[in-house]
């Protein structure tokens, strides 16, 4: 079996700036075709990592590699997709002519461009907008733009520093769903953002970094702990059902003080053992009315980890000092 190559790994990768590390010894391995969020507070090196994985911030010590080569390498960097979150745009440019302009930066022929332009910004949701001025673009369809740009020339890899800042709700879900396709397509997304709930739905794994270290990384369900809490509410309780769910996870909690409903709490293990719970409960004569797998909480987990580790410098915030 051939062995698939990481989209990226860094060992102890470190930068210093101005003798202090805010890079300081990060590991991370991100295979190919999998969506991964880097979550941190202002300051935490976020950036200054995305820049050194694209080659252009070099690194003070450790080793990156990113599609199974150098971040310097032209050829690997031809491969790579990049939305900075400030985007500069040549806002005297229409928007196929900034992007036929990045397109042949990054060496994609005149020809093939000729079909791709179109199908971006189809996909981004500009079609029919490619002729007009940037400068009459809004925030938000500047921000599908440095999109369109940064998937143009179908790379393997696409680092997008928040994506969906300036869009609104459909925006947002839009831009999900192009997340998606580029992980159906097997390209990996190197996904920064603070809107932890958009993060939460498309991200198989999160790393949480702090003063330029990971704190932990994992997928949602390790980061909880394993566990899968699930909220029924049902008709009613017969006799043996707890029971009968105690077999299959933990009762948790349950609550009868409502006449005509019973809601129960249980921990489960894996997701797969849902439908036999909704089987339980039909067997044991109840009606169900919810079978709500809760969500991790992307929110509470970082609050608890950012509050929880020591803050090693207060300057690593960037905040103007006292
Ligand atoms: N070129 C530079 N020269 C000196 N210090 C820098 C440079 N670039 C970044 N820093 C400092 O490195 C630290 C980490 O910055 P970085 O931009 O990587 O953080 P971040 O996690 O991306 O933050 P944010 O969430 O606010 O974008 C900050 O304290 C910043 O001031």
């Amino acid at each position: 079996m051939l062995t698939r190559v990481n989209a990226i790994e860094t060992q102890d990768l470190r930068k210093v700036y101005r003798g202090r590390a805010v890079v300081d010894g990060l590991n991370l391995t991100v295979p190919q075709g999998e969506v991964f969020g880097f979550l941190g507070p202002n300051g935490a090196g976020k950036s200054t990592t995305v820049k050194m994985l694209l080659g252009l911030v070099h690194p003070s010590g450790g080793a990156a590699r990113v599609l199974g080569g150098s971040p310097q390498d032209p050829r690997v960097r031809a491969r790579l997709g990049f939305l900075p979150e400030q985007f500069r745009f040549q806002t005297w440019m229409t928007g196929e002519e900034f992007l036929r302009f990045h397109g042949r930066l990054a060496g994609v022929g005149a020809g093939d461009l000729r079909g791709r332009i179109p199908e971006v910004l189809e996909l981004v949701g500009l079609s029919g907008r490619g002729r007009e001025t940037l400068s009459g673009y809004s925030k938000g369809m500047l921000q599908r733009a440095g999109l369109a740009g940064a998937i143009l020339a179908r790379p393997r890899l696409v680092f997008l520093d928040e994506p969906t800042s300036a869009l609104d709700p459909i925006g947002r879900i839009e831009v999900r769903e192009i997340i998606e396709r580029l992980r159906a397509e097997g390209v990996a997304v190197f996904l920064n953002s603070h809107l932890l709930s958009e993060v939460e739905q498309v991200c198989d794994r999160v790393a949480f970094v702090k003063a330029g270290r990971v704190l932990t990384q994992g997928t949602m369900r390790e980061l909880m702990g394993g566990v899968l809490p699930v909220d029924l509410r049902l008709s009613h309780l017969p006799p043996g059902l707890l029971d009968t769910l105690a077999g299959l996870g933990e009762v948790r909690r349950s609550d009868l003080n409502t006449p005509g409903r019973a809601d129960v709490e249980l921990w489960l293990a894996r997701e797969d053992t849902l439908p036999a719970v909704a089987r339980a409960v039909h067997a044991a004569g109840a009606d169900l009315y919810a079978l709500s797998p809760r969500r991790p909480d992307l929110e509470t987990m970082f609050l608890d980890l950012i509050e929880d580790t020591p803050e090693r410098t207060r300057a690593g915030t960037g905040a103007p000092h006292a």
